[in-house]
């Protein structure tokens, strides 16, 4: 029995155990030096061995205490109670027993909220009385004498002894010791921890037993294993009931993630994925959409216009002729186009791209229906940041070009991408210059009990298809990302997305795909 007990000790228990052999009453400081080992080790290992009931750990706690840097103040110019007494003893040996209270300040030196403190403290001991807003010394206060007040004795002796445990406060200075308790900030208290092991039974007789200290083989040397050595050593066992530190693996992000299963999904519909570029032409962004020059959303307070390169060139062969042809006349769709005179010079601005639909009509100016075709890409606009909105952002762009392609097809493609992410929408009639019919996709978001917008979509307009000498119809969308990813992860504020603190990340499961949560 006792063997088991032993054999299962640990260095650190064996050699606290032996310390306590050579001395039963050193401090664990004591026995850290005499048997080398850090002092935390005997603290915990005195922990292990009172759980298996081998030593007791009798802790004590010391207070110990000092005056506090007004506490000195105090024992050398006196408790301002005791000044101001002292002031109006003086007052009235110059033939004044009634005094201002200002001149009571100014001659005993003390503030006013010191002033108003001690008012109490001198009435209480009967040493002055207030006679119309004077103070009025009183006999008992004229014969006070002060140096052989406890209050100014403790003050005094707590200054020269400069420490002192409670215990050895002498038996005259309990009572004020009591009651500086209850004025804050005079004495400063700093408790102490003691430990004293004592062996039971248990540990006696271990110590008779006796057992040999080897030190434990922690990380094995080539050496050891070479010469065979290494059978020879004393192994720590495992404590499988050690606390261990967090482990946090790396995770794909869940704005990646988002992103990751949104090309999955377009990509088992069978879509085709093209890639644009950040940096955007304006016909490509805006004119090539059908949207006039003039139209609010190229104001440079909603587009970020670049200004290095400044130009961008346009396409060869018709296209831009044919585009001008739509803006100013509607070319030859029976559209009476926008009536205005459309500028080359403008339609040569570059832009940081405020959507992804211009990569759309770039696809369709160099293939032809029938198709199927999505994007996913950052886009820029100048937003005022809040919890919905970001100045950048990502969208996924689509569009679905064929014979057959109708309204209806569209409302399909959208409600079954977001269906596979989990998410039931509804739409909402909108307006795109590009589009007709448009709408906008919206989910509720019960939080902030109100519908939030997730992106457009729509039929191109002919004036958009005609230059593009598309004959088909074309159903486009282009949906936002971080939206999506704030709902699906319950984040409350978009801006989380894009934050360095980790700490709710390392909350979320280390899962690439969570489709179906
Ligand atoms: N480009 C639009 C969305 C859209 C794409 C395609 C067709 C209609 C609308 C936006 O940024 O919000």
């Amino acid at each position: 029995m006792i063997e088991k007990i032993i054999n299962e000790l640990h260095l650190y228990e064996k050699k606290l155990l032996d310390g306590l052999a050579k001395n039963s009453n050193l401090t664990p400081e004591e026995i850290a030096k005499l048997e080398q080992m850090p002092v935390k080790a005997v603290t915990s290992a005195a922990g292990m061995l009172e759980s298996k009931n081998i030593i007791t750990v009798d802790k004590t706690s010391t207070d110990n205490i000092s005056l506090s840097e007004e506490g000195k103040d105090y024992a050398l110019n006196g408790l301002p109670e005791h000044r101001i007494l002292k002031a109006l003893q003086d007052f009235s040996n110059e033939g004044k027993d009634e005094v201002g209270m200002d001149e009571v300040i100014e001659r005993a030196k003390v503030s006013k909220a010191q002033m108003n403190f001690s008012i109490g403290i001198l009435m209480r001991h009967h040493w002055a009385k207030m006679n119309n807003g004077k103070l009025a010394i009183t006999d008992e206060g004229k014969n006070a004498d002060i140096s052989s007040l406890p209050q100014v004795k403790f003050l005094k002796f707590l200054h020269d002894k400069k420490q002192i445990t409670e215990e050895n406060i002498p038996e005259e200075f309990i009572k004020v010791r009591a009651e500086f308790n209850k004025r804050k900030d005079l004495l400063n208290i700093k408790t102490s921890q003691d430990f004293h092991f004592i062996l039971n039974d248990i540990g006696k007789k271990i110590l008779d037993e006796g057992f040999s200290i080897q030190n434990e083989a922690t990380q094995l040397t080539h050496d050891q294993l070479k010469t065979g050595s290494w059978k020879n050593l004393h192994y720590r066992g495992y404590d499988i009931n050690a606390s261990a530190p967090k482990n946090y693996p790396g995770k794909i992000h869940p704005l990646q993630q988002t992103i990751e299963e949104i090309r999955d999904i377009f990509i088992d519909m069978g879509f085709d994925e093209a890639k644009g570029t950040i940096l955007e032409s304006a016909f490509w962004n805006f004119d090539m959409l059908f949207q006039p020059q003039d139209h609010a959303a190229r104001e440079m307070q909603d587009t970020f216009y670049v200004s290095n390169p400044s130009q961008a060139s346009l396409p060869g062969g018709d296209l831009v002729e044919k585009t001008r042809a739509e803006h100013e006349h509607g070319g030859n769709t029976g559209s009476e186009g926008w009536n205005y005179k459309w500028n080359e010079d403008i339609a040569k601005q570059i832009v940081l791209r405020t959507h992804t639909t211009g990569l759309s009509v770039r696809y369709l100016s160099k293939h032809q229906p029938p198709l199927k075709m999505f994007s996913v890409g950052r886009v820029f606009r100048r937003e005022t940041i809040n919890y919905k909105h970001l100045p950048e952002f990502h969208q996924v762009e689509g569009i679905v070009a064929g014979e057959d392609m109708s309204f209806k097809n569209l409302l399909g493609i959208l409600k079954e991408f977001y269906r596979k992410l989990g998410f039931k929408v509804r739409f909402r009639p909108a307006y795109f210059p590009y589009t007709y019919l448009s709408i906008e996709s919206e989910i509720y978001v019960p939080e902030k009990k109100s519908w939030m917008e997730l992106g457009g979509s729509g039929m191109f307009r002919p004036e958009v298809l005609e230059p593009l000498g598309i004959k088909t119809q074309v159903a486009a969308f282009g949906l936002g990302i971080e939206r999506l990813a704030m709902m699906r992860y319950g984040i409350e504020d978009i801006r989380m997305l894009y934050q360095s603190d980790i700490g709710w990340l390392r909350k979320l499961p280390v899962t690439r795909n969570i489709k179906n949560f």
